[in-house]
């Protein structure tokens, strides 16, 4: 029992210091690990008179202030245009405004015209592109099989499992879109896999709404016109 009741504080800061690792939110992360520090802080200074573990956890505090710091600020000074925000809505909800701005900045917003290729059939496509606007349309094989609209991504299918396109794929009309570069894709899967998730899940959701409509131009053809 003594073990447990005598040091108390000491237990206290190793309990944070766990729940801190089991975090995968960077701010939440950070307070759990201050907070650990602080009540180290607590037992060092008071029940074991040890210095150097005030001094050290006092310096774990002051990084880890700055560094929330730094994030609380980030959040606060991302600003959205209204397409981006468009695109939030409908795509990004998780993630925190930083994330959603770095996430942005990763690519590039450009206008484009008519008969620009986004894909070609059994080759990686140089982009994920997400169209604000206009309209592209897809060709397997040579033939013309439907068209992309505002609100989908073009070049997200190969992302998933092999890597090159399953169609090829061009622009209808002139298109506003949000492009991002696929094998800087590829490396923040490792170096940033928080934006890599955000990215993974607006794919997933896109694709459920293409299935959606693929079904109901199934429904279509299966009940003929009305
Ligand atoms: N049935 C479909 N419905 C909507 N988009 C498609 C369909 N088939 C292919 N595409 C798009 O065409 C793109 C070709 O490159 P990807 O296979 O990477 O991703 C594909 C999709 O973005």
């Amino acid at each position: 029992m003594g073990f447990l009741t005598d040091g108390l504080v000491g237990h206290l800061s190793y309990i944070f210091l766990i729940v801190s690792s089991l975090m995968r939110r960077m701010m939440l992360l950070r307070l759990f690990l201050v907070a650990s520090a602080v009540t180290g802080i607590a037992y060092d200074w008071i029940w074991l008179g040890n210095v150097v573990g005030v001094f050290w956890e006092g310096l774990l505090i002051a990084v880890n202030v700055v560094q929330i710091a730094l994030l609380w600020h980030r959040d606060r000074r991302a600003r959205f245009s209204d397409e981006e925000r468009r695109m939030i809505a409908r795509y990004f909800r998780g993630g925190t405004p930083g994330h959603r701005r770095a996430l942005f900045d990763h690519g590039e917003w450009v206008d484009l015209e008519p008969g620009h290729g986004l894909t070609w059939q059994g080759e990686k496509p140089r982009w994920l592109t997400y169209l604000s606007d206009g309209r592209a349309h897809y060709t397997v094989n040579g033939v013309r099989l439907g068209e992309i609209g505002p609100g989908h991504f073009v070049g997200e299918m190969s992302m998933l499992g092999e890597t090159t396109a399953t169609a090829d794929a061009a622009i209808d009309v002139p298109t506003r879109v949000w492009r991002i570069d696929r094998d800087k894709l590829d490396r923040l899967q490792d170096t940033n896999p928080d934006l890599f998730g955000l990215v993974a899940a607006a794919i997933a959701l896109d694709l459920r709404a293409k299935m959606v409509a693929s079904n109901t131009r199934a429904l279509e053809v299966a009940l003929g016109p009305a």
